[in-house]
């Protein structure tokens, strides 16, 4: 595998040899540019077909690698003008070893986009879209493994049969929609987004409420599953409610939704025969799906639907696009789906970013002249028609003022500046005085990093070896957070992690930083229905009193406090500190958000306007400095995929 080696055979022909490429793809693996399974697909593709050329197996490694990085599809135009973006290199400067190694450009080379494509046109691995049983499906200049082809179809599908045809809405919910919103006529908000999200929902199978941290999307929710189950009970006499379900992606955003819908209901204005029919807990999407051990395959799909009129799905956007595809699947046809999230979040860890794409032009368009009509004769709500808006349109509403961050918060200053890229803004937060902002920027500020983080934790520690039971100590999990960006290095989470355990056990507030010892924080990592624990699931090891003392991990669940045995956990980690991603669905009291010292590609204003908005009264930053931030704040997720072209093309049906 020797560069040298590797310069002959590139030079030997303008045709990339095979033999070139694996020994290329076997650099960039070892490298960890490339994940074993993008390596291994190109070969085994190529243990398959005798004859497929290296721009074929080299596509289809790289179409593999896309979906590791969030793309659903190896755009080719786009891995031919940054063919090193495609691996997601680091700086060359910084990286020493490619001198001698081949880089993704000198493959790509002297091919254009449509000989590239018509190569893989070519090829029996690949077919043009359509039925068929090829690992490799190419649209247009497109390239998807088949599996999420078909994904984006059913998405597309599903979704697109959700959209136009309204659903009769009965005129004498306006008074109970009036009284219902009443309290928010003293708001400014105007015109009140949230009872537009209510009315517009009222009429769509598909509707979708993105909205910032505490912009009432719970609250609109709740008012909206009251007003469709008056809708019910009336049109039945009382004999048939609306079969409701409330679901999310993690445990712990199914939690949180279970407490905001308990709270929301709490004030919530209608007769006990209604408010007895609401749901109040949530399920997390695989159990609703009925996710079953060592399958991706769920209990419930087409051929045996969920049984359910309304399906409500809360931190949509951190649901990827086959999770989706199998949620629209097992949707019965006449359900009611509502999507309800923040668009301008990170989006899920796995392929897609199918809320983003749903709501990428909502802020360009107006409602369409039905729409307006509706808005206008039952919530008494005047919107100036579009009628040139997509049909997509009725669907999604945008909420866009903080009931939680008000103009003292400095967190909600930021967020904002975040989301506008808005660099100046954002200094201006910093010196403008706000109290629940700080930025930790010293000399030594590693050191400065790790003392604020045990500083951080200590109340916590104190509480535990008071004997604080495990209950309480879970209700304590939220006060405070470290957040990073990165995953390795002195900045990211495993270096964090060692030096916080340290730290805690210098102090005396654990007794082995290494395994598993009593006040052990750990984030389950995989689903395991049989646990019962979910993907995202926060507990933590503790003697347990009913066990002799002997060590048990402690999680809060929908049915109460559950302990563990540690040895059952086979997929965790601790999150002293834990990344911005794997802290979406969830919220702290404190946020301690740690930024790498250089500017590094994976920050991107969405990464960072998830991290700050993970902080509901304090928000402390660390790390790196100005120009870290503002380079983070110009750069932006995009998620190739065909499904947002869809989207962008979606047309009303002529007459
Ligand atoms: N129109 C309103 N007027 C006053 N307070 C409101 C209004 N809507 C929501 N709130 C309050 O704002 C807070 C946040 O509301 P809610 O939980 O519905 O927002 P959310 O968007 O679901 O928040 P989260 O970011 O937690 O998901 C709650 O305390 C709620 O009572």
């Amino acid at each position: 595998m020797s560069g040298e080696q590797h310069t002959l055979a590139l030079d030997a022909s303008p045709a990339m040899s095979r033999e070139a490429l694996f020994e290329s793809l076997a650099w960039w693996e070892a490298l960890g540019w490339l994940r074993p399974l993008d390596a291994h697909f190109a070969r085994f593709l190529a243990e398959h077909d005798a004859h497929a050329p290296a721009e074929v197996l080299l596509a289809a490694a790289l179409a593999s690698h896309q979906l590791g990085r969030g793309h659903v599809c190896l755009t080719l135009p786009r891995a031919l003008a940054a063919p090193r973006d495609v691996l997601s290199l680091p700086p060359l400067e910084e990286d020493a070893p490619h001198e001698t190694v081949p880089l993704p450009d000198d493959f790509l080379r002297g091919l254009d986009s449509a000989t590239w494509a018509a190569r893989l046109a070519e090829s029996p691995l690949v077919a043009s879209s359509g039925p068929g049983t090829t690992p490799l499906v190419l649209v247009g200049e497109r390239l998807y493994l088949r599996r999420y082809w078909r994904a984006e179809q059913a998405v597309a599908t599903h979704l697109g049969a959700r959209l136009g045809r309204p659903l009769p809405v009965e005129s004498a919910l306006a008074e109970p929609l009036a009284r219902l919103f009443a309290a928010n006529a003293a708001s400014d908000d105007a015109p009140d987004w949230q009872k537009v999200a209510c009315t517009l929902a009222l009429r769509n199978r598909l509707t979708i409420i993105s909205g910032g941290p505490g912009t009432g999307k719970t609250t609109t929710v709740t008012r909206l599953l009251a007003l469709l189950q008056t809708q019910a009970l009336a049109a039945s006499q009382g004999d048939r409610a609306l079969r409701i379900q409330l679901a999310a992606p993690t445990g712990k955003a199914a939690a949180r939704l279970s407490e905001s819908i308990a709270g929301a209901m709490s004030g919530l204005d209608v007769e006990a025969g209604v408010a007895a029919t609401l749901p109040r807990e949530a399920l997390t999407l695989h159990r609703l799906l009925g996710a079953r051990p060592d399958t991706r395959q769920f209990r419930h799909h087409a051929g045996h639907p969920l049984s359910l009129d309304l399906l409500v799905v809360d931190e949509a956007s951190m649901v990827d696009l086959e999770l989706m595809a199998a949620l629209l699947e097992a949707l019965p046809d006449e359900a009611r789906l509502i999507l309800l999230g923040d668009k301008d979040q990170l989006a899920s860890v796995e392929a897609g970013s199918v809320l983003g794409d749903l709501c990428a032009n909502a802020l360009d368009q107006g409602y369409s002249p039905a729409a307006c009509e509706v808005l206008s004769q039952l919530a008494d709500t005047e919107m100036a028609p579009d009628p040139a808006c997509s049909p997509l349109a009725d669907h999604v509403v945008m909420l866009r003022k903080s009931f939680r961050f008000d103009a003292h918060s400095g967190i909600g200053a930021l967020a904002a500046a975040t989301n506008d890229g808005d660099v100046v803004a954002f200094r201006q937060a910093w010196h403008a005085g706000y109290a629940d902002i700080q930025w930790l920027a010293s000399s030594n500020a590693q050191r400065d990093v790790e003392r604020a983080a045990l500083a951080g934790y200590r109340d916590f520690y104190r509480r535990l070896r008071d004997g604080a039971s495990p209950a309480d100590v879970l209700a304590r999990l939220n006060d405070f957070q470290v957040l990073c960006a990165l995953k390795r290095g002195p900045w990211g989470v495993e270096g964090l992690n060692a030096r916080i355990a340290a730290g805690l056990w210098r102090e005396g507030w654990i007794e082995d930083p290494q395994g598993w010892y009593a006040g052990r924080p750990v984030m389950v990592t995989r689903n395991d229905p049989q646990l019962g624990l979910y993907n995202g699931d926060i507990g933590i090891a503790l003697p347990d009193a009913e066990a002799g003392q002997r060590l048990r991990v402690f999680f809060a669940t929908a049915g109460g406090v559950r302990a563990v045995l540690p040895s059952r956990l086979d997929a965790c980690e601790t999150v002293f500190a834990m990344t911005v991603h794997k802290s979406q669905g969830s919220e702290f009291t404190h946020v301690m958000f740690v930024l790498p010292e250089r500017a590094n590609p994976i920050l991107t204003r969405e990464l960072v306007y998830t991290g700050i908005t993970r902080a509901r009264q304090r928000l402390t930053l660390a790390g790196g400095g100005a120009s870290v931030v503002e380079s983070a704040l110009t750069r932006r997720v995009v998620r190739d995929s065909g499904f947002a072209e869809w989207v962008a093309a979606l047309a009303w049906p002529r007459d």
